[in-house]
């Protein structure tokens, strides 16, 4: 794929609810490696925008691409193995599963040994046991989480429990990740671990990341390129410098601050 072929093409997106057009006429490009930024005030349709990208729900409008192959009307499950991984606004792990095994679910679609090896425990599968369970480590690893692989994952702190759904989504192998609001409820020392780690695995991975934040300096730090949504709509696009000191988004966040 070139430079030229977004990863992500969203053309004239949109779903009405009712009355309601909570996302309308959306045209988003992402391409190979980008970590880019969605901001805009309560209720401009972010959160709506990605359950539109990972099929929760169905655009009543326009098109959604990845690599060029069309998303829209594909079930969640099947656009996560296309390639898109998300994180939620509330975590939403396997409290009572170990964090290990949170990470193990989300590969178990994808592992090599089948489902006759497991009922049957033909080596294979312990084989396949055995490299999921390595594979998982090594995720944890990376988000600091191996030495509690064994803990329950709703005894975890709060911001570990937000990387470990990180891990989780980046374990299902994506090309493209969505992070709703990582970092809501971290405290700042927290928040900027968690920045440089986004930016981290994006180079470890190879992935393209798109964020939604509330956090301005964050986002502004971290990201190369920001969307802006307002009821629904874009209103504009471009560098952190460049979204900083457009009067739309100034007037969009009025009472707001961006700095
Ligand atoms: N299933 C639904 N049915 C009806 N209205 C909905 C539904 N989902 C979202 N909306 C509406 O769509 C609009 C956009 O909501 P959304 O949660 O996407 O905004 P957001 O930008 O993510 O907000 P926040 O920053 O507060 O999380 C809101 O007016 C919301 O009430």
């Amino acid at each position: 794929m070139t430079q030229s072929t977004p990863l992500l093409k969203v053309d004239n997106a949109g779903i009405r609810f009712g009355g309601l057009r909570a996302v309308a006429d959306v045209n988003v490009e992402l391409f190979q490696g980008e970590l880019v930024g969605l901001i805009g005030p309560n209720g401009a349709g972010k959160t709506t925008f990605f359950n539109l990208l990972t099929g929760v729900y169905v655009p009543t409008e326009g098109s959604i691409l990845l690599n060029g192959e069309k998303l829209h009307n594909l079930a969640p499950y099947r656009i996560t193995r296309k390639g898109i991984s998300r994180t939620f606004q509330n975590i939403r792990l396997f409290g009572e599963l170990s964090v290990i095994d949170n990470v193990k679910v989300a590969y178990h679609s994808l592992a090599k040994h089948s489902i006759l090896s497991s009922i049957f425990r033909l080596p294979s599968h312990f084989s396949g046991e055995k490299e999921m369970d390595e594979k998982a480590v090594a995720f944890l690893k990376i988000f600091g989480l191996d030495r509690y692989k064994d803990e329950k994952a709703n005894n975890l702190p709060y911001g570990q429990q937000r990387r470990l759904e990180i891990a989780r989504a980046l374990a299902a192998n994506p090309k493209l990740l969505l992070l709703d609001e990582p970092a809501a409820g971290m405290n700042p020392q927290e928040t900027k671990e968690l920045m440089n780690l986004i930016a981290l695995i994006r180079e470890k991975f190879d992935l393209t990341v798109l964020l939604i934040e509330h956090d301005m300096g964050l986002v502004m730090g971290v990201c190369e390129r920001i969307y802006v949504l307002d009821h629904g709509q874009l209103i504009a696009d471009g560098t952190p410098e460049e979204i900083r000191n457009n009067p739309k988004v100034i007037e969009a966040y009025l009472g707001e601050e961006v700095s």
